[in-house]
């Protein structure tokens, strides 16, 4: 294989296989390309759906438990009969509150308060509060069934001092039969029992959604340290201006889709740091990378094979054209070409020997008839002469054959001088030649003949006393095939002969 690459045809073969492979590549960067996007398209869209969809649904199956605990509260509060006093033990709104904080994990206190400005804090151990109307949760001017939900707000001690806990309400106003106020109920909601909720949900990529308050406050998140104690970094805060959303943060690295709540405005987020990101995206091009590998494989092979099998037609290309030994013949591409070129020459030199007289150079009489025949279909006007030496025999018998060579080697580089554009000269055979004329009138013709029949006569000859001339029938052809009009000049030259010898005479069809 090595031999190949060092000479033309390897390197054309080269050639070849490398553009063979461009489109592998391109397919290999189209393909890297489209996964790369397609999987980030596909990261993004499951965390949007997790933020969205998933973790917002549990909120508000949350949600749901809350609002419906209320507005049976209010329900209580709407009966005739029903009397809203929170001292009493029997009561049915105080009831149904200790039944609530028995039965739920969402609450964790509640804090019962009348339009006498008395209150209630159940369960009582817990009471520090002196006056409800200034906590955080207190609802002032909510409507008829909507229920307030606080930001983490710190708890206060019965001295009025932040006690450093931090937690979130939600509290409703209560109105009776009248539409009178008459007076209000808040919980303490119990978020760490919330958060557990958020470990049923099938999040992607090893994330952890959680949700955050207003002011950025972890409401409810999978790790109880960070729970109402932490926040998320605050530049994040002015990014939640839409329903729901993603944007990346270059200080955090991280990748960050969220859903708002509208009522209470909690943030559902889910986050995925860079990272993890980078390592999902390029995971899915390990398949690429196989399937590169393998198509690479494939290619070589076959390349291999390809090389071999067009070094092995190429030797038999050689073979075909001088039958050489395959191990000392070069078998690049050049030197075939080589090959070939000579070999165009030799049928070349074939082809014009077929139709070339080897003693005088002239045509002979086989190209005369395809030349002929070639005029005849082009309907081309023609003469023909038929020229015949003088005394030919007697030149032979007195000079020897070798000089009567001689003068037919002369005649044919006589003719091939005199001849130009629309004349060819043939030997048609012995000492007789063809001169054929193309679209010339007889003048001209007869013009052209007498000058040669000089000059030739003219010519001096080594040989003692030796002149030569030649005698010349001319006709002009009408309809007749080759043989016909050969036979008719053939006539004008006997004629000639007859004549005394060393002229030219035309053959006429009806003589003057
Ligand atoms: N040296 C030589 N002689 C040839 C060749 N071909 C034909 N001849 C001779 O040409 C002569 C032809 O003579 P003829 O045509 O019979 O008569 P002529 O002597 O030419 O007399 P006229 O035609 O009447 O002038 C013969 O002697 C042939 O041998 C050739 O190739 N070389």
């Amino acid at each position: 294989m090595l031999l190949y690459k060092k000479n033309a045809l390897g390197k054309l073969l080269n050639l070849v296989l490398f553009i063979m492979f461009i489109p592998f590549l391109m397919l290999c960067g189209w393909f890297y390309y489209e996964s790369k996007i397609k999987m980030t398209s596909v990261v993004h869209e499951s965390l949007r759906y997790t933020a969205h969809n998933t973790t917002h649904q549990s909120i508000k199956t949350y949600l749901r438990s809350i609002d419906e605990s209320f507005q049976r509260i209010q329900s209580l509060a709407l009966r005739k009969d029903s009397q809203f006093n929170i001292n009493d033990r029997g009561g049915p709104i105080v009831n149904v509150v200790h039944e609530f904080l028995n039965a739920h994990d969402l609450f964790l206190n509640a804090m019962l308060y009348n339009s006498d400005g008395e209150f209630r804090v159940i369960p009582e151990h817990l009471s520090k509060i002196k006056t409800p109307t200034d906590r955080p949760w207190f609802p002032h001017n909510t409507r008829e069934g909507e229920i307030f939900h606080t930001l983490a707000y710190n708890v206060l001690d019965a001295e009025g001092n932040e006690s450093g806990e931090k937690r979130v309400a939600a509290a409703m106003n209560l109105f009776d039969i009248n539409r009178n106020k008459i007076g209000s109920v808040a919980f303490d909601l119990d978020m760490a029992s919330i958060s557990l909720g958020l470990k049923n949900i099938q999040s992607p990529y090893n994330s952890s959604p959680f949700v955050v308050d207003r002011n950025g406050t972890y409401i409810l998140h999978e790790n109880p340290r960070k729970l109402l104690r932490e926040s998320v970094p605050t530049h994040w805060m002015p990014k939640f201006h839409d329903v729901s959303g993603f944007f990346y943060d270059d200080v955090t690295e991280m990748h960050v889709h969220y859903s708002i709540n509208p009522n209470p405005e909690w943030i559902t987020i889910i986050t995925l740091h860079n990272d993890e990101f980078k390592r999902i995206v390029n995971s899915s091009l390990n398949a690429l990378i196989f399937i590169a590998i393998s198509c690479l494989i494939y290619y070589i092979g076959l390349a291999l094979i390809c090389k071999l099998y067009v070094a092995n037609v190429m030797m038999r290309i050689s073979y075909g054209l001088d039958g050489a030994d395959v191990n000392t013949q070069a078998h690049d591409i050049s030197s075939i070409f080589t090959k070939i070129q000579n070999k165009t020459a030799e049928f070349n030199d074939i082809e014009t020997q077929s139709r070339t007289d080897p003693l005088t150079g002239l045509y002979n009489r086989r190209k005369l008839e395809e030349d002929f025949t070639h005029y005849i279909k082009k309907n081309q006007r023609i003469h023909l002469a038929i020229i015949d030496i003088d005394n030919f025999k007697s030149v032979n018998d007195t000079y020897g054959h070798p000089v009567g060579d001689k003068i037919l080697t002369y005649i044919g580089s006589s003719a091939t001088e005199w001849i130009r554009e629309g004349i060819s000269a043939y030997r048609y055979g012995g000492e007789e030649f063809v001169i054929l004329f193309l679209d010339m009138d007889e003048t001209q013709a007869l013009e052209y003949l007498n000058q040669w029949r000089q000059k030739v006569s003219e010519r001096e000859w080594r040989e003692a006393d030796l002149v030569l001339t030649f005698s010349c029938g001319l006709t002009c052809r009408i309809d007749e095939d080759l043989h016909a009009l050969v036979e008719k000049a053939d006539i004008a030259l006997y004629e000639a002969k007859q004549a005394g010898k060393n002229r030219v005479i035309v053959h006429r069809e009806f003589p003057h």
